[in-house]
């Protein structure tokens, strides 16, 4: 089954305040979106497996750990998810970024996918599925979808908020998938919004409205 995790770290708590509050401009708004994203990465990478290694340091021999080049793959689902990748490759600069380009229909709320390029090892990756929002759950469960139908088998899903409802579709369709969140909020309004959220986070991102 599924776990859902969401990362009450401080420095995370803090900056999501600011993500949520509507007088927070696009450029404060990208770049706190991006520190966020590598302090959940910070988080999420816990469990990387590490080897030991003998080096040298100026002073004598030492056996030290390195990370076992496990690989990994971002995956941001178009557009809003872009705002989490440079903040992640940071931290994971060897990460391969793979996209779905998917927008979600403001009549029915169903997503409708228009672009997907995948690095071509995606079978041996441990792919992290990127988007700010996680809201009927529609975008996430059908990029995890198409990803499991092309040869993934090791997801994790990263947002920044989510709502119960899309908690609740993704845990049923992808129980092989972890949630990691920065928030869980209370519910969606009428028009498929996560309430209180933070508004639409492509349009914030990129200041098209
Ligand atoms: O869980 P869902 O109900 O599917 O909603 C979440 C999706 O909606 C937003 O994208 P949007 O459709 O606004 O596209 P954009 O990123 O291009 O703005 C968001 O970034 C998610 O991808
Ligand atoms: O609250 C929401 C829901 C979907 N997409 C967004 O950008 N915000
Ligand atoms: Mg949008």
């Amino acid at each position: 089954m599924a776990n859902v995790y969401v990362l009450d770290h401080p420095l995370i708590q803090h900056k999501l305040t600011y993500i949520r509050n509507k007088d927070t401009g696009t450029k404060e708004f990208r770049e706190l979106v991006d520190e966020v994203a590598a302090l959940m990465a910070f988080e999420i990478t816990r469990d990387m497996p590490l080897e030991e290694i003998e080096i040298e340091t100026p002073v004598t021999t030492a056996k030290t750990k390195i990370l076992s080049g496990k690989k990994i793959g971002l995956i941001p689902i178009l557009r809003a998810g872009l705002g989490m990748v440079d903040g992640i490759l940071r931290l994971i600069p060897a990460a391969k970024v793979g996209h779905v380009g998917l927008y979600r229909d403001p009549e029915t709320l169903k997503p409708v996918e228009y672009y997907i390029k995948l690095p071509s090892d995606i079978n041996e990756r441990e792919l992290i599925v990127i988007d700010p929002m996680l809201a009927t759950g529609g975008s996430a469960n059908d990029a995890i979808h198409s990803l499991k139908k092309r040869g993934a088998n090791n997801i994790k899903l990263m947002c920044l908020i989510a709502a119960p409802e899309g908690v609740e579709l993704v845990k049923k369709e992808h129980p092989d998938v972890d949630i990691y969140l920065a928030a869980l909020d209370e519910k969606l309004n009428d028009h498929g919004y996560i309430v209180p959220g933070l508004g639409d986070a492509g349009d914030r991102l990129f200041g098209t409205k």
